[in-house]
């Protein structure tokens, strides 16, 4: 079955694939008949046992053979696009593993991996983004329980909400959607949310793990861990790389600072007053732009080849569309590929991983939960 998916899978992929991308200066042509994303041999990666299995990458590593059978690997460099990084697709793969994960989890333990999503307020945003997470959850098997309160809903009821569904044996993990309305202290809610369900990965012990060596935390936060997914997948090498984060939000600038620095980066975080952000980011073999300004990034911030990963998501005005607005992300998405090697677009990059990342962590987290209850109190 597994098989049958993967191969799937590979079919897929090979149907999308680009024609021409550019890995390290170098240019190659290849048959869409075969896979991406292409791997230059020399390419070592520190991959997780998980990406290492992964479709995406045995597709990668046949690729790489053929193109050295080819002759083609040493190529002299030419100015192409750069690879797109397809977070939808990959997402796509990825929730595949999970759904069997989560049915087997249910197989197992007679329960299926339950996330708990609470909203307050009616902003439009959040309340996309929170119908988008009930349905994957739907799509793979995971059953979400939910909660919509009031923008004028009080802490102390807020609080109850997050303490019942941390008693509820069937919540293996609880988000609750920010921003939160001013007068909530977010920081109180955060914390009183169980650390054995904080899929976020927002909790202090949680976000204080990822900046100590040694240390592994129960969760990882989602766009963080979707953007060294979206790495390790396509095969961009992380460690003894230059990295540049641009932002530094507890949700996204600060940890993936982490995570890139736990994969042997040289990482350097640009924030609002850094002087010469533009030369900073110019110097990066890895950029993560997670500043929240609408195509900030041009291609004169650009290495060139370098892997460029947009964590914005900038609504501008837009009336050809339905809604009145389109997303654009950090980046300056029309020039910049032109420039670097690896390029994520907004939509269709870091978003889709976000929520992929979540229903894993969902996933595994519901596992070591039911398998602790099973061992019994003592262990
Ligand atoms: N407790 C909490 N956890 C979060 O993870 C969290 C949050 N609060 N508050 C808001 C931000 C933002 N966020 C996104 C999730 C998915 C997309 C996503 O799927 N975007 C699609 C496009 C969606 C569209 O078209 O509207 C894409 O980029 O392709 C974007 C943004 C999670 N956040």
């Amino acid at each position: 079955m597994l098989r049958a998916l993967q191969h799937m899978d590979r079919c897929l992929f090979t149907f999308r694939c680009s024609r021409v991308v550019s890995v390290q200066q170098a240019t190659f042509r290849f048959n869409p008949q075969q896979c991406p994303p292409p791997l230059n041999s020399s390419i070592k990666l520190g991959l997780s046992a998980r990406a290492a299995e992964s479709p995406v990458l045995s597709c990668a590593r046949r690729q790489t053979r053929s193109l050295a059978a080819m002759g083609t690997a040493e190529a002299p460099a030419t100015a192409t696009e750069a690879q797109i990084i397809d977070g939808k697709l990959t997402s796509e793969l990825i929730r595949k593993e999970i759904a069997l994960e989560a049915a087997a989890v249910k197989s197992k333990y007679g329960k299926a991996p339950g996330l708990a999503v609470v909203l307050v307020g009616s902003r439009g945003d959040s309340a996309t983004y929170v119908r988008s997470k009930k349905k994957a959850c739907a799509d793979v098997g995971i059953e979400s329980f939910g909660r919509e309160l009031p923008e004028d809903v009080s802490e102390e009821e807020l609080l109850k909400v997050v303490q019942d569904y941390n008693a509820d044996d069937d919540v293996h993990g609880i988000l609750v959607q920010l921003p939160l309305p001013k007068h909530i202290n977010e920081q109180r809610i955060l914390d009183a949310i169980s650390l054995d369900k904080d899929v976020d990965g927002f909790h202090p012990f949680n976000i204080g793990s990822l900046a100590m060596r040694g240390r592994q935390p129960l969760y990882t936060s989602c766009t963080p861990k979707g953007c060294l997914e979206l790495l390790r997948r396509y095969n961009v090498p992380i460690s003894g790389k230059r990295a540049v984060v641009l932002g530094r939000s507890n949700i996204v600038g600060m940890p993936v600072a982490h995570l890139l620095q736990a994969e042997d980066a040289t990482v350097t975080v640009v924030h609002s007053k850094t002087k010469d952000a533009q030369a900073l980011c110019a110097e990066a073999d890895i950029l993560i732009a997670a500043i929240g300004k609408a195509e900030m990034v041009k291609a004169d911030w650009v290495k060139p080849g370098a892997a460029v990963i947009d964590v914005g998501t900038n609504p501008v005005p837009d009336d050809s569309k339905k809604s009145g607005y389109r997303l654009v992300g950090d980046v300056a998405f029309r020039e910049v590929k032109e420039k670097a090697g690896f390029i994520t677009p907004v939509p269709g990059g870091v978003g889709p991983m976000t929520i992929t990342m979540l229903l894993q962590n969902c996933t595994e987290g519901a596992q070591r939960i039911l398998e602790k209850a099973r061992a019994g109190p003592s262990s």
